[in-house]
């Protein structure tokens, strides 16, 4: 059977202003969350050629010497949490993950109320010397796929039943998004140290651009891993735990996990969007109860009657995350 068949692609040109039905696109969207909370999506609308010049401007900083890479270690991206950290320094669930990368986020300057307020995970973005074209890539390629995000959340609104401004209105007016770049060496065959161990995502929604070479895999409802083989042209979409628990758990936070068994090095690029720092988040009232169906989260934690401002969820998650940052972050 082909590996990738079961996890639908989803050409998402209706929502993001070309031909098609929105509301058609919306339902298929809604049977993917509720089946595997992840899904492929094809006529996106973001250019090739951007992704194109990130894809090559982060292999160039990656094959740099590390010691110039260290002169943007995210110690000094402090309360902003941006910058690089090497290989085995940070711990998605609890052991060092084998990638290096880099944290970016939304370019914003001192005097912007949120970072003058000292909001955590909001400031400037720390970008590597002599690199111009990486730096315009990346702060492109954030403002693309947060229109995507804002897109990709009217669809997640309609399938759910709800006004397509929901989300824009509730906790997105202003969203927190995060861009990740890794490179993931390759294990060595006797190794089984995970590029990402098993985790769900903490937001609403990931927005994966993968390179060709694979190694992620998602856990179907059964329980048994599979493989996310890469699509050339889509991104790979999955629910984070707020939307699982907005949706009173209809919609799933699926764990999964990457490991590279290719022998030669993986680039991957996941975008998270996110509700608002300050944004209240719980179960929206009027959508279907949660089936109490015993499932045990790979966390062991419950996030379908959680309630609070999403950035005192996301901040307990970094200090786990990366330990050496909790001082400059909390
Ligand atoms: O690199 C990938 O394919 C996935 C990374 C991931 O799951 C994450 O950063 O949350
Ligand atoms: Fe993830």
């Amino acid at each position: 059977m082909d590996e990738r068949s079961e996890l639908p692609v989803i050409d998402i040109a209706a929502l993001v202003g070309g031909q098609g039905n929105r509301r058609q696109v919306a339902a298929q969207i809604d049977r993917a969350c509720r089946q595997w909370g992840f899904f492929y999506i094809t006529n996106h609308g973001v250019s090739a050629a951007l992704e194109r010049q990130l894809e090559e401007q982060s292999r160039l900083f990656f094959s740099r010497a590390s010691a110039d890479k260290l002169k943007i270690a995210m110690v000094r991206g402090g309360r902003a949490w941006r910058g690089y950290f090497d290989v085995g320094g940070e711990l998605t669930s609890g052991v060092p993950d084998c990638k290096e990368g880099l944290y970016f986020g939304q370019e914003l300057p001192e005097d912007h109320p949120l970072v003058h307020s000292g909001t955590p995970l909001h400031g400037a973005n720390l970008f590597p010397d002599g690199m111009p074209l990486f730096r315009s890539a990346v702060l492109e390629y954030i403002t693309a796929l947060s229109e995507l995000g804002h897109a990709l959340m009217a669809g997640i609104a309609l399938g759910l039943g709800l006004d397509e401004t929901y989300f824009a209105r509730h906790c997105t007016g202003e969203p927190l998004v995060l861009f990740r770049i890794f490179n993931y060496p390759p294990a060595p065959p006797d190794d089984h140290s995970w590029g990402v161990g098993e985790h769900t995502d903490y937001g609403l929604l990931t927005i994966l651009k993968q390179d060709d070479t694979g190694g992620l895999q998602v856990k179907s409802e059964a329980g048994g891993w599979q493989p996310v083989a890469p699509i050339p042209g889509t991104f790979v979409c999955n629910i984070g735990d707020m939307l699982e628990c907005m949706s009173g758990g209809l919609y799933r936070s699926t764990p999964h996990r990457v490991l590279n068994r290719s022998g030669q090095a993986r680039l991957s690029f996941p975008f998270f969007f996110d509700p608002g720092f300050y944004a209240r988040v719980g179960p929206i009232a009027g959508l279907a109860a949660t089936p109490s169906d015993g499932h045990e989260r790979w966390d062991g934690a419950s996030v379908h009657d959680w309630q609070g401002i999403y950035g005192d969820y996301v901040l307990a998650k970094v200090g786990r995350v990366f330990p050496q940052l909790q001082q400059a972050v909390l």
